[in-house]
């Protein structure tokens, strides 16, 4: 079986600047893969070029052998790649019940309203469930804490019923409680799809990671596990004289 996602040879040039140039990666399915690097190593670029965001200079993405190229955005969530945002893409002034269904519509919309059950469509239970929403289905997101409202939009993308999650730091700003039941969500969400995670947490890596893409000025400097890289002199080096909570080699 081929992997869910390939990405080859991926360069990205804004204004002459190649903020991302070569990149290869593989990701297997049920994979809770992390992708580090130093601010401006390209983290944010590759996932805009794995949704359709952002067009690449050359090299290619495949979603299980299939070349994402030149398709646009929508295409690609409709084909089963979701993401979000380092901003908040909830409607404050909608229950968390009304975001869920406005995501899951946008998916497959025919088949939503098919399945509906008791006002809730399925895709939509789950989601309340899988998040641990469901006692708050009926409150404006805009009540939500901030813990709460990035497992809103981590269940709107599952209400699209994604193959692939693309997440951007989803931690950041979270309490430790917050944190903890986050890396739960996700160990359990990639137990039948793919998530692919930004993150600087230290601490929140080593504790779910299971792979771990280093990258560094738009290169792939290292790849494997957290202890793999963590212990190669060269992550070691691009890392040296960052913030201690930044450090991979912190703790150790
Ligand atoms: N639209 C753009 N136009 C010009 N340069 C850009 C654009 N988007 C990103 N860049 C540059 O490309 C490089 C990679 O940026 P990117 O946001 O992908 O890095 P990152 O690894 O996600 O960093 P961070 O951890 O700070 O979010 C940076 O030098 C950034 O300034």
């Amino acid at each position: 079986m081929s992997p869910i996602i390939e990405v080859r040879g991926l360069s990205v040039v804004f204004d002459g600047f190649r903020a991302l140039d070569g990149v290869d990666l593989t990701v297997e399915r049920g994979e809770l893969r992390f992708l580090i690097g130093p601010n401006g190593a390209g983290k944010t670029t590759l996932i805009d070029v794995v949704t359709g965001l952002t067009r690449p200079a050359s090299g290619e993405v495949l979603l299980a052998g299939r070349s994402l190229t030149g398709l646009r955005e929508h295409q690609i969530v409709r084909l089963g790649v979701g993401r979000t945002f380092q901003t908040s893409v909830v409607f404050e002034e909608l229950t968390v019940l009304e975001n869920l269904d406005l995501a899951a519509a946008f998916r497959r919309p025919l088949l939503s309203l098919a399945r509906r059950r008791r006002g809730v469509s399925e895709t939509v239970a789950e989601a309340l469930e899988t998040t641990g929403l469901a006692g708050l289905a009926d409150r404006p997101a805009g009540v939500l804490s901030h813990g709460q409202r990035q497992w809103l939009e981590i269940g709107m993308l599952l209400a699209q019923r994604p193959e692939v999650l693309l997440l951007d730091e989803p931690v950041a700003g979270m309490s430790r409680a917050e944190r903890e039941r986050t890396g739960e969500l996700l160990t359990s969400v990639a137990r039948d799809r793919t998530v692919i995670v930004v993150e600087h947490d230290m601490e929140f890596l080593r504790r779910y990671a299971s792979q771990v893409t280093v990258l560094h000025e738009g290169r792939v400097l290292a790849e494997g596990s957290v202890e793999e890289v963590r212990g190669d002199p060269r992550v070691q080096e691009v890392y040296i004289g960052r913030r201690k909570d930044d450090a991979v080699s912190a703790g150790s």
